[in-house]
Formats: C-alpha cells, structure tokens, sequence
C-alpha cells in the first residue's frame, strides 16, 4: 500500500552568521493511512524543522531540498502554490505546542473555526457553525455552542489545545502533524489529549505524525516510531519491536535515561546521556553521535550504513546486531505507557 505521506533525503538548511546550519540531514520516513508515527529526539534535533518543511511552513530564511516530498501522490515540493495551501488546514493539518501561537487572540473560537471550513470546503455558513460545535463537543468541550463566542485567552491551555484539534477536525484531515501537542500541559491534561488523539484516530482513520521528545508520549500513542539525532534519522521501526530491540547506541542510551518502576532505585539522580550534541552547522563527518557512544570505533568516522534488522526495523550505525553492548536494562512499553 502506498504511503499517505512519503518523505524521501529531505534537507533543511538555514543561513546563519556562523555559518550554513544544516538542521534536516537527509530525514526519509513515511505515513501510512491510520497509522501514528512519532518522531523523538532531544532538543534541537530537528524534529519541528521537518514537521514544518512537510507542511511548507519554513521560515521565509530556510531552504528545503528533498528527493520526494508527497501527500496522497500529490508532489508538495514541486507542486504550485495553490494546490498546496488547498491541502494545508484541509486534508493535511497542523496542531502545534502552543495554541496561542496559531489561534488569533483577536478573534472568537467560533470564528476561527468556521473560517477554516468557509476557506476549503463549499457550506454556508449555519453548517460550519453546527459542525463547529459538533466537534467542539467531541473533543470534550462542555456548553460548546456558547464557547463559540468566547476569544482564546478565556479558555484554559488544555481547552485551547482541544480547540486546536477541533480546528485541525474541522475538514476531515487524512494526516494530523502534531508537534508537541502536550508538552506545555500538566500530565492529567495531557494524558487526556493524548486519550482524545487515540479516539479519534480510532473512529475516523486519520494519519497522525506527532513530534515529541518524550518517550511516554510515544509509549502511549504510536503505531511505529523514529528516532532522530543532529538532523538525521538514526533508528525507525515498530515500537513494540524498537522498545523491545533498540538498536542504535544513541535510542538505547534515551530509553536507559528513563526511570523503570520498581526496578530504578528510589532518590537515584536522572538519567542522562554524557557529552553534547554536535554543532549542525556545516558537514559532519562519520556518525553525529560517535563523540558520545561509548561503542564508537574507527568506522564510526567513515560512512554510516542503513541497516534492516526486518520487519521495517532500520538503524543507521557500523554496529552489526548482536554485537550492542550489554546496557542497563532499558524502559518497557509496558512499564512507561500503555
Ligand atoms: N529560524 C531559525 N534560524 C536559525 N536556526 C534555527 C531556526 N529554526 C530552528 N533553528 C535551529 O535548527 C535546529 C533544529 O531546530 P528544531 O526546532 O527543528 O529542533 P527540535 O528538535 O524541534 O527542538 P525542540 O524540541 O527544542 O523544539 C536547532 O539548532 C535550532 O536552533
């Protein structure tokens, strides 16, 4: 089956005054119809930049390249202007960390909402209203047809995050891109979000790629998962079969960092991976993480290979299978999600 989404040697680069930051380093992945792929990785990674360049919403400063960046067979790196904004907010939607960001506070949540339908979608504007408050209501939004009336600084963040997925509902998307939806709410709220985004996937099939740094989000919600590290894509597979096998040194280094209860003693300081992320400006030679592997060899400053341990399992790194070190036992699926 073809992907919904097909992401092939995508690159983001952005002119600095130190030089050219390469911040996407040739990222591949794809979204199947119904599917959630997460992508995970620390801070600065990469990870917002390639959600944004899928929906070409860059910075006006960066520039994409890429070998195949499609939506549903239609070409979004090459395709006009026009096709795609007819996608964006329509068949491919976006919810980001913070609501304010993309809600307009000068304008009512009920505006918003049947603005976004009014521009793709041919109803009047009674029926977007009543879809409005439909989904107001599915997503958990008590008295919704008076919320309507109300501007975004009246609504709590978890409120404004559930407007967000009502919006991104509003013309029945195919793929939801969510880039930290839950990480600015406490863990009740976000807990609920995440309940809310797995229902609705369930009920209407929709494609989700959700951004995140954290691996309990990832537990709990996605179908496969990719880890990315300094711009690059160094492990993907199932979760199940990646939480069970990590492969790459850098993905069983971020599931060592998570505290196993019952099995991580009590008043133990966090866990985290020594040394610092490489520079991403200009080129990096051999693998981005040798400088804090502690299995990195000669190889490791040569070309990395892309290695298929089956089933979709792929990890880029000079370490044959069977030959990763014995590392502290690492999280569960079971133990820090579902
Ligand atoms: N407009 C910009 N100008 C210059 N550098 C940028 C710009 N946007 C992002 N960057 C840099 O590009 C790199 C990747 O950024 P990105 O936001 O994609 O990371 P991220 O993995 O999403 O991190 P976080 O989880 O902190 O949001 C970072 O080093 C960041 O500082």
């Amino acid at each position: 089956m073809t992907a919904l989404l097909e992401v092939e040697d995508l690159h983001v680069r952005i002119p600095t005054p130190a030089g050219e930051l390469h911040a996407v380093r040739g990222i591949s992945l794809s979204v199947r119809r119904g599917e959630t792929l997460c992508i995970v990785g620390e801070s600065g990674c990469g990870k917002s930049l390639t959600s944004l360049a899928i929906m070409g919403l860059l910075p006006r400063e960066a520039r994409r390249s890429a070998a195949r960046l499609a939506f549903d067979g239609v070409d979004l790196a090459g395709g006009s202007r026009r096709t795609i904004a007819g996608l964006r907010g329509n068949r491919m939607a976006m919810i980001f960390q913070d609501p304010m960001t993309s809600l307009n506070p000068a304008f009512t949540i009920g505006d918003q909402l049947v603005e976004t339908m009014l521009a793709h979608r041919q109803v009047g504007r009674a029926a977007a209203v009543d879809r409005a408050v439909h989904l107001l209501e599915r997503v958990g939004i008590a008295a919704a047809a008076a919320r309507l009336g109300q501007y975004p600084h009246q609504l709590s963040g978890g409120l404004r995050q559930r407007v967000m997925i009502a919006m991104a509902l509003m013309c029945g998307p195919d793929l939801i891109i969510a880039d930290e939806p839950t990480t600015a709410l406490d863990v009740t709220i976000q807990a609920q979000i995440l309940r809310l985004l797995r229902d609705l996937q369930a009920e209407l099939g929709i494609a989700i790629l959700l951004i995140t740094h954290d691996l309990g989000v990832v537990a709990r919600v996605a179908d496969r998962i990719g880890v990315m590290y300094a711009g690059e894509m160094v492990e993907e597979g199932a979760v199940g079969e990646v939480f069970a096998r990590p492969s790459h040194p850098y993905t069983r280094a971020l599931l060592g960092c998570i505290p196993i209860p019952g099995r991580t003693p009590r008043r133990s300081p966090l866990g985290a991976i020594p040394g610092i992320v490489p520079s991403l400006v200009g080129a990096i030679r051999g693998c981005a993480f040798a400088g804090r592997c502690t299995q990195a060899h000669e190889a490791c400053a040569g070309a990395i290979p892309v290695r298929s341990l089956g089933a979709g399992h792929r990890t880029r790194c000079t370490l044959a299978p069977g030959t990763f070190e014995a590392a502290a036992p690492t999280a569960t699926l079971g133990a820090i999600g579902r």
